[in-house]
């Protein structure tokens, strides 16, 4: 624990082998993080440094053969090695996760509505009406336009940018504390990458979320991360602030990949975006 509130989400020395015990090999090797409510914790380096695998074991959802050590805490509570109810009781309920891909989260032939509402009657055991009235809430805050409208339509009648709003909407359903998002934007025409980042940051700020952003790209950090981790080799090479991360990084890795960085952005100028929906996200 810091001097500052207590971690929502704090990992500790966290490995993970993928193979069969004979052929193990460790695609996260050591790794320290912690995530706080109403902030965004960006999770960035290059592609096969261990992020994406990072996100799957705070949710049990690693590949099979693997095996995870360490220590995940939620709210204080050891979460690494959870099985069955115990672990469902957790996943999209406490801790939620969406995807590059929002069909990952979206059934393709139910209607968005179906999605919403049959997702919080289950878990919260909503009646059918304040079911609905929380879908609308939910597609409210997640800026998809005309909610009510929405909720008849099928995920393919939707722009991918609205898809990935939707998907959002989905995962924060159960109110959970902690948001996984492992590339949300990448699959996303950049015109919409920034409308979505903003997003995730009012949402962090609104509902006291901790956010993780995972993503190869430091361009996303430098538009809504409050905080930036770099991966590399499977483990954190360097923690910071943004801001100092990006004016005084400490360490050589990181220094090459922001070298690496169009000027604009490296500056910290960000991606830019608004906090509405572009009209072409609609
Ligand atoms: N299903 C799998 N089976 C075996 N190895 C895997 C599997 N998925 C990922 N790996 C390996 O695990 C390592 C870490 O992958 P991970 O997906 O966590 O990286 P990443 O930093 O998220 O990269 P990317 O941005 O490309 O997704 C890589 O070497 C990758 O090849």
């Amino acid at each position: 624990m810091s001097a500052e509130s207590r971690a929502a989400l704090s990992i500790r020395d966290l490995v993970v082998e993928l193979g069969p015990p004979d052929s193990r090999r460790a695609v996260v090797d050591g790794v320290d993080l912690d995530l706080r409510a109403g902030r965004v914790h960006g999770l960035a380096g290059e592609s096969g440094s261990g992020k994406t695998m990072t996100a799957l074991a705070v949710l049990g959802l690693l590949p099979t053969p693997s095996r995870a050590t360490g220590s995940i805490l939620l709210d204080g509570e050891e979460i690494l090695g959870l099985r069955g109810r115990r672990l469902s009781a957790i996943r999209g309920r406490r801790v939620a996760m969406v995807f590059q891909d929002p069909s990952a989260s979206l059934h393709p032939q139910l209607t968005v509505g179906t999605q919403l509402t049959d997702h919080v009657r289950r878990h919260l055991r909503l009646s059918r009406s304040a079911a609905r009235e929380r879908a609308v809430d939910l597609l409210t805050q997640v800026r998809v336009p005309r909610p009510e409208e929405a909720l008849a339509r099928y995920p393919h009648q939707f722009s991918g940018g609205q898809r990935q709003r939707i998907a959002i909407a989905v995962a924060l359903a159960c109110d959970p504390d902690v948001l996984l998002a492992d590339e949300p934007t990448t699959a996303l025409d950049v015109t919409v990458q920034a409308g979505v980042l903003h997003l995730l940051r009012d949402l962090a700020e609104q509902r006291d979320l901790a956010v993780l952003l995972v993503t190869h790209d430091l361009g996303v950090m430098s538009a809504v991360a409050d905080d930036v981790a770099v991966m590399r080799h499977g483990a954190i090479a360097e923690v910071a602030p943004r801001e100092q991360l990006f004016t005084a990084p400490a360490h050589p890795y990181t220094r090459a990949l922001l070298d690496a960085l169009p000027d604009r952005i490296a500056a910290g100028a960000g991606t830019g975006g608004s906090d509405t929906t572009p009209e072409d996200e609609r």
